[in-house]
């Protein structure tokens, strides 16, 4: 069982550096003598700052952070780096205050710099597209370890290290703690590691101050138009990962229409794959056998140089994912028959994913699987793939996210609707809005796909699972797409414990399946 920690990750023994010099080398304003002029790490949140910090103080959405340098100065920071504006905040803190225009612009070189993240870096995976790059950084994980490589990773679930763990927040987390993560996994002696890069944090400089070694991409489908606004403008802000400033290397999907364009027009060099026929790509990837446990595949490269193995969790998507993971190491400089040796010898690759297609039941029953399917792609793959492999009925379970692109919800429910032979619509983290105008969206939107769906709504997502227990029977099977490996539901501002795995599993108890 992996060790747990509860704060970021953070080198533990961290090596200081001159403030003043720091103010040189970046050509920056100082306002204030640094006493001491030393820094050991940097945070642009005041709750998680520890002695020695350099609190970044950012102009957000909801307020400005340098209103929290007296706190900051409270917890032990040195100094502070904000705007203008913000030195204006930080006036009577007592802090220093290091001033300039554009603080999150300068995050990533600034907190490179502190943590020396630039010194002799690892191997950099970057992980990027809509559906699919935590499964594909779960299995480069997976992968490398079979290769002997301890490696280090950073998801939507998990931050890793070896075998320790810590939950994530953020997908892709802030450029401070980008680094600092690098930092305590040089201490780790960890030598290559995977970054699951959302559209958001390129957006938002959180991988600023890194230039991987191979970047992957998976697909790119609807989902955050409300913060893109246009299909468009969310691939110009992954393509930013495929810019010689950010990566030397790529391997990219083509099966859709982006991953085509951004082949195209990536400006480095980059390692085509395809599934499909009649695509040209350097890679080809051909499904052997799909079976409810694995799936077994296969990928030829150029000079018929090939690799025959399998995945132990259902769906040709996660072959897909396994097969993008498997160029990527190939150009970051694996070779391909080391990659087969292994993976030969322990029968396919060993990987397990939290919460993606996730199997929660035993033999008896229905099969259930927990997902975090929440966009219209993932809940077609999901369907499809659990639709190839089952003789019973599929019962689809689910909610929408609430304060988070609503364009999305029709598809969804679509498709479900479509797709699966019953659907219990439940609530999802419906944040701060009205959970019933949710469903009664995705109510309507099933019902108008196909009026004969057998449909039910249940608010409870406890009571939503078992709804779904109670008409299932032998040979069918369940599929809660939404909370994947959350803890909790998010309802107006709180979080409120809920674990779907582990109700799934109770719920599973009670009716003696488990
Ligand atoms: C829209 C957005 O990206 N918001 C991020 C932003 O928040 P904000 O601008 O609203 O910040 P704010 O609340 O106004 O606070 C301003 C500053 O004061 C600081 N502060 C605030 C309060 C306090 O007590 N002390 C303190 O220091 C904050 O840390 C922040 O630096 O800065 C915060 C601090 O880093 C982030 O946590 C927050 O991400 C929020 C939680 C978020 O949900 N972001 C989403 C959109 C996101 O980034 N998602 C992607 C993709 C996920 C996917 O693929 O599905 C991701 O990578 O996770
Ligand atoms: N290659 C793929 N193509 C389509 N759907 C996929 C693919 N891989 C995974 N999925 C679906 O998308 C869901 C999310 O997968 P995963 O967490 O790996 O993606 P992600 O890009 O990391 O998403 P997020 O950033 O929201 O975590 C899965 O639960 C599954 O339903």
């Amino acid at each position: 069982m992996p060790d747990r920690v509860s704060q970021g990750l953070r080198p533990e023994h961290p090596i200081a550096r001159s403030l003043s010099q720091l103010v040189s080398d970046f050509e920056l304003e100082q306002i204030g003598e640094f006493a001491p002029d030393s820094v050991t790490g940097i945070s642009l949140t005041s709750k998680d700052i520890l002695p020695g910090d350099l609190y970044v103080g950012l102009p957000g959405r909801n307020v400005h952070g340098a209103s929290f340098a007296a706190a900051a100065a409270q917890s032990g920071a040195v100094a502070i780096l904000t705007d203008s504006v913000g030195a204006g905040l930080a006036a009577d803190s007592g802090l220093p205050v290091i001033v300039t225009q554009q603080p999150r612009e300068a995050l990533g070189a600034v907190s490179a710099w502190i943590y020396r993240t630039l010194d002799d870096p690892p191997t950099l995976f970057g992980v990027t597209g809509t559906n699919g790059k935590t499964s594909v950084t779960y299995i480069l994980d997976a992968i490398l370890s079979q290769l002997g490589i301890v490696a280090g990773f950073s998801t939507t679930a998990e931050r890793g290290i070896g075998d320790l763990r810590i939950t994530s927040t953020l997908t892709t987390p802030e450029a401070t703690e980008v680094h600092a993560l690098l930092a305590r996994m040089r201490e780790a002696e960890v030598r290559s590691v995977i970054i699951e890069v959302s559209a958001q944090a390129l957006t938002r400089h959180r991988v600023d101050g890194i230039v991987f070694d191979v970047v992957g991409f998976t697909n790119l489908t609807h989902d955050h138009l409300d913060d893109y606004g246009r299909m468009e403008d969310y691939f110009e802000a992954k393509r930013a990962l495929f810019e010689p400033d950010r990566a030397r290397r790529g391997a990219v999907l083509v099966d859709g229409e982006w991953g085509s364009r951004l082949a195209e027009e990536s400006r480095i060099p980059v390692a085509t794959i395809s599934t499909k026929p009649g695509i040209p790509a350097d890679w080809r990837m051909t499904i052997l056998e799909e079976t409810v446990d694995f799936t077994r595949f296969t990928i030829e490269g150029p000079d018929h140089r090939s690799i025959t193995t399998s995945i132990p969790i259902l769906g040709r998507f996660m072959a897909e994912n396994a097969a993008l993971a498997i160029v990527m190491l190939v150009e970051s400089g694996y070779d391909l028959e080391a990659i087969s040796h292994v993976l030969e010898r322990d029968g396919g690759i060993d990987a397990f994913v939290p919460g993606r297609a996730e199997k929660v039941s035993a033999d008896a029953g229905p099969r259930v699987y927990i997902d975090y399917g929440h966009s219209p792609d993932a809940f077609q793959s999901a369907l499809e793939a659990l639709r190839r492999v089952t003789d019973g009925r599929v019962i689809m379970v689910f909610g929408a996210d609430g304060d988070r692109d609503t364009t999305k919800r029709v598809d969804m429910a679509s498709i479900a609707a479509r797709l699966a032979d019953v659907v219990v619509i439940t609530d999802y983290n419906p944040r701060f809005e009205d959970p019933a105008s949710i469903r009664s969206v995705l109510l309507d939107a099933a019902r108008s796909a196909r009026d004969d769906v057998e449909l039910y709504e249940v608010p409870d997502p406890r009571l939503a699972f078992r709804k779904a227990l109670s008409v299932a029977g032998d040979g069918d099977v369940i599929l809660h797409a939404g909370p994947g490996h959350e803890d909790y539901q998010e309802v107006a501002g709180e979080k409120i414990p809920y674990s779907a795995r582990d109700e799934a599993r109770l719920a599973l108890q009670e009716y003696g399946w488990l």
